[in-house]
């Protein structure tokens, strides 16, 4: 597949300029491939890691024969023993990022919602000065493609219910598509993260913000996987759910006592 296949945007975006994309994966063998080729056609010079919970369907293995058929070494590959969870699987990729010195992180899922002929939105975001760049849906220019309509649903609820709880502005805090400049992730206490599900990525931005950075939204298409399936459960939800009214009440508290 060719980026222009995926309408990537005329505009010619700022190069992958030394980031590295984590993508969790739990059984996307076919998906894998596909974005990881995606990606790299988009932009060139980008670093990819794939953190793979020792997928039943062999996505690990896919994941070792595109790095070794990669030349230019730009394939990483991590296994982990266990699939605990979404925000686990980035937290460790963080980690192995932020050792090797990438300037900026970015979160990307393999199943195809995110597309990487937009990732230099993004990234030019974080060339303008934003500390934290999220691709949103709920942006004026955002869009959502053949979601289904009780996501739908669900993710606007929880956007609306976590903006109530936590005051903050952010129009899409539950997506999953971002860019951290990373000394971001140095700053906001990753060891002290402990939401294990995709309330995940709430919670770092969240911390992002009550630490003064700067966030900011840019619009992205949203499109639905064709392969395979979502790994959303009510458990995920009930954390979500739990968490952020945690995190709204201590903000609350901490307000009130000062
Ligand atoms: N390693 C690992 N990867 C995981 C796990 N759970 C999910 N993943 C991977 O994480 C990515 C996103 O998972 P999906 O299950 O496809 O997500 P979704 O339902 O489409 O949810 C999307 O929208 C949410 C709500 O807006 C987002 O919060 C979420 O990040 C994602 O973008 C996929 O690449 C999937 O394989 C896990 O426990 N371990």
């Amino acid at each position: 597949m060719t980026g222009s296949q995926h309408g990537r945007d005329e505009v010619v975006g700022p190069q992958g300029a030394g980031g590295l994309v984590v993508i969790p994966t739990f059984n996307e063998r076919d998906n894998l491939p596909r974005i990881v080729e995606r990606l790299l056609n988009a932009l060139s010079d980008i670093h990819v890691l794939v953190v793979d919970d020792s997928s039943p369907d062999g996505t690990g293995q896919i994941a070792e024969g595109l790095a070794a058929a990669d030349e230019a070494g730009r394939i990483h590959v991590m296994h982990r023993t266990v699939k605990d969870g979404l925000g686990k699987a980035y937290l460790a990729g963080f980690a192995w990022g932020l050792e090797r010195d990438y300037p900026v992180i970015i979160e990307m899922d393999a199943d195809g919602s995110h597309a990487p002929e937009q990732l230099h939105r993004l990234l030019a975001g974080i060339n303008e000065g934003a500390d934290l760049v999220i691709g949103s849906r709920y942006v004026p220019g955002g869009e959502l493609v053949n979601w289904p309509k009780r996501r739908e649903v669900l993710s606007k609820g929880a956007n609306t219910y976590a903006r109530m709880a936590l005051g903050s502005s952010i129009k899409d805090i539950t997506a999953g598509y971002r860019a951290y400049r990373a000394p971001v992730l140095r700053a906001i206490g990753l060891d002290e993260v402990d939401s294990a599900g995709y309330c995940f990525q709430i919670d770092l931005a969240w911390r992002t913000l009550q630490h003064g950075f700067t966030v900011r939204e840019v619009p992205i298409t949203f499109t639905e996987r064709e392969i395979g399936e979502s790994k959303m459960d009510g458990g995920v939800i009930l954390e979500s759910f739990l968490n952020v009214a945690r995190w709204g009440w201590q903000g609350r508290t901490a307000r009130f006592r000062s």
